[in-house]
């Protein structure tokens, strides 16, 4: 019988290697236009997923919903199938001024801001991406000639705080590139689990923009950060291909 794990309900019989991990389940369906053979594998809570083929590659696309603990639930359980390797493709707001929309950041450490990544051990375990899907990535977004950053993301877990436009002109002040909700959790369990990470972000907010505006023009679908979101998608793939075949 079919081992399902009971929030992503995804079982090892799926017999897949690597995972592409946005946050937004919408974005999983965005994911499978770039697939062969897209096939829809579970949809339970905040986690979508569906599998298929880029490049002869089985690849599953499957979104961790928003922040650290559904983060961390996705990636227990995709240790348990099998996964190896994972991409996050996520949003983010940009803590500097020349970090425009639609830009990538390839995000080689994480700020632990968070709450999760703190209950699995202490802060000063780093949060790291592999080196290996790093340089990948790098190699591959240089070839596709996208615009991107590549530097330290800061994670964090609450949104409309009073004082986050002080903390991130702080943390940009820093040389901090980004922020987002997932990406230092996934780091810290991935590397505790055995599973090799990276988090690739696109700006849909500029530094010192109005947050709830820029997420609302980009989720309208509005603005560059909409061509950012298929760019991360493309890179996060053909960097599983370059790894893959490296
Ligand atoms: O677009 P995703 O991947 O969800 O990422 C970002 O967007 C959400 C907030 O709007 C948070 O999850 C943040 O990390
Ligand atoms: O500013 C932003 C935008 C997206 N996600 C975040 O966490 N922050």
């Amino acid at each position: 019988m079919e081992n399902f794990e009971p929030h992503i309900k995804c079982s090892r019989e799926l017999d897949v290697r690597y995972a592409v991990i946005p946050g937004d389940p919408m974005r999983v369906d965005r994911i499978a236009e770039h697939l062969d053979n897209p096939q829809l594998v579970a949809f339970n809570r905040e986690y979508k997923s569906i599998i298929g083929y880029y490049k002869g590659i089985k690849v599953l696309a499957i979104s961790s919903g928003i922040g650290g603990p559904s983060t961390a639930i996705a990636i227990e359980e995709l240790k348990n199938i099998g996964i190896e390797s994972a991409i996050r493709i996520g949003s983010c707001g940009a803590l500097l001024k020349d970090i425009k929309l639609g830009d990538l950041i390839i995000s080689q450490a994480a700020v632990r801001d968070d709450g999760t990544s703190k209950t699995y051990i202490k802060e000063i375990y780093p949060a790291v991406a592999d080196i290996d899907l790093l340089n990948a990535s790098i190699e591959c977004a240089k070839t596709l000639k996208y615009n991107y950053h590549v530097g330290i993301v800061r994670s964090h877990d609450s949104f409309y705080i009073d004082d986050e436009e002080k903390i991130s002109r702080f943390w940009g002040s820093k040389n901090i590139l980004g922020s987002d909700m997932e990406t230092s959790s996934l780091y810290v369990i991935g590397r505790l689990r055995g599973i090799k990470t990276l988090s690739i972000l696109n700006v849909v907010v500029e530094n010192e923009e109005n947050t709830k505006e820029g997420i609302g023009s980009y989720v309208n679908g509005l603005d560059a950060a909409v061509e950012g979101e298929k760019r991360e998608i493309i890179l996060a793939l053909e960097t599983i291909y370059k790894y893959h075949n490296k």
